[in-house]
């Protein structure tokens, strides 16, 4: 069952839309990071999710209840806001703002604590370690300190839910690991629903079950991190072209920023690789993806799953097979087609060597070829008798054979080409 329903919510400020028509469900115990551009409404999706904000429109349900109709101890008994700002200025110490977390049930503050209140804020302190701070003063702690003591505060309510407005906003990197571990730690080991708006994505993807991703004052998508950061949405949203490299197993990812080279109807490109040696090749591309195509490539390799990624041509032949005579046949065809060959810095041995007879070919046939990398290739070479050796220095003989070192020559070659 969800524990936070948000049905139909519409928030707006002096009849501007802020947040239009959102429906979700936050599920119990899950690890929720919101992301999104500067004044895409995170900020404002987290106060309503809290309370503060009243929408225009539509509901927040939590555990069935409309959260802006629950009396307000009970809610601080489910949720607790950590505030975006940690620098509050008060002469309170570590342990008066843990215990300010117990008094929200009291009939008025600082009513005497009970002896079970006294070890839910010993227990609290425990949990993010922060006993040994006990006695001294909020103000002077580091960000990451008062972070820790804010958690402390949020456990001694004994909340269920834990909202939180860039929690990591002014920590240093080493804070902001520290306290999403620690978020990360209290999530599994209590089962408490985070729900936080990060601006690192980075940090949201590796901790996070689930992404929200706003834009415009919608949830322009949500899902598992590796979902919801792809190429075509930070694209979309964030307006940087990248490319994006994902570790499943440690759910991290890299995100790089490229110029990418764009392929016109004019162009028709072949490209031989093989081995994931085309991977980064392939993905230099943006534009008619009709036009370009890949040979020969064993299935499941990484080329081939960038290829099928693209959505491009490619001829493809089982895992560990060699090159049979009808692949060879359709790859020739493919160069027929084209009027450039790119040929990656791929390593050669009887399996594939008929890739590079496809070269041959292709130059045969008066064909511009690129050869990605240098003329060194004798590493590359993994026939018994050197016979790659012999086509690759026949193949760079050739007049229209061009090398292209890196990305910038390569996109010399190609506008030779429009
Ligand atoms: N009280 C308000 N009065 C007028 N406009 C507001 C108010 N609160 C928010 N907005 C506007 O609503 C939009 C969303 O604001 P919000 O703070 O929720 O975005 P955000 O995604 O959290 O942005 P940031 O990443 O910059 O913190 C912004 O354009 C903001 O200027």
């Amino acid at each position: 069952m969800g524990e936070i329903i948000i049905k139909d919510l519409t928030v707006e400020v002096n009849s501007l839309k802020i947040l239009d028509d959102l429906n979700f469900t936050f599920e119990k115990g899950k690890f929720y990071s919101i992301i999104g551009p500067n004044g895409s409404g995170k900020t404002t999706l987290i106060k309503s999710l809290g309370g503060l904000i009243k929408p225009k429109r539509g509901e927040i349900l939590v555990y069935n209840e409309n959260i802006h109709l629950m009396d307000g101890k009970k809610r601080a008994g489910i949720i607790a806001m950590l505030p975006q700002n940690i620098h509050i200025d008060t002469s309170f110490t570590v342990k008066e703002i843990v215990e300010m977390g117990r008094y929200y049930q009291k009939p008025y503050i600082f009513q005497n604590l009970t002896k079970e209140d006294q070890n839910i804020i010993k227990w609290a302190m425990e949990q993010v370690k922060v006993e040994e701070l006990a006695n001294r003063q909020y103000n002077p702690l580091s960000g990451g300190e008062k972070q820790r003591v804010l958690l402390a505060r949020a456990l001694s309510q004994r909340a269920e839910i834990f909202l939180l407005d860039e929690p990591t906003a002014n920590l240093d990197i080493n804070y902001q690991l520290e306290i999403l571990k620690l978020l990360d730690e209290l999530n599994k080991k209590f089962g408490i629903t985070i729900i936080a708006v990060l601006h690192d994505l980075q940090l949201a993807a590796k901790f996070s079950d689930e992404i929200l991703l706003m834009n415009n004052g919608r949830i322009y998508k949500h899902g598992v991190p590796s979902d919801v950061i792809t190429k075509d949405t930070i694209k979309e949203v964030f307006k940087i072209t990248s490319n994006i490299y994902w570790d499943s197993f440690t759910n991290d990812f890299t995100i790089k920023a490229v110029d990418l080279l764009s392929i016109d109807d004019k162009i028709k490109i072949h490209v031989i690789a093989g081995g994931g040696s085309g991977v980064h090749i392939l993905e230099l591309f943006e534009g008619n993806y009709n036009n370009l195509s890949l040979g020969v490539v064993n299935r499941e390799d990484l080329d081939w799953k960038k290829g099928k990624e693209l959505n491009i041509k490619v001829v493809e032949i089982p895992p560990y097979s060699s090159i049979d005579l009808i692949s060879h046949q359709e790859n020739l065809r493919l160069i027929d087609e084209a009027n450039l060959v790119i040929l990656c810095n791929t390593p050669f041995g009887h399996g594939n060597i008929r890739n590079l007879e496809a070269v041959q070919y292709a130059l045969n046939k008066g064909k511009k070829i690129i050869v990605i990398g240098d003329e060194n290739f004798q590493q590359r070479d993994f026939t018994k008798d050197k016979g790659a050796i012999k086509i690759f220095n026949n193949i760079i003989k050739g007049q229209k054979v061009y090398f292209a070192r890196n990305v910038n020559e390569l996109r010399n070659y190609l506008k030779g080409e429009e």
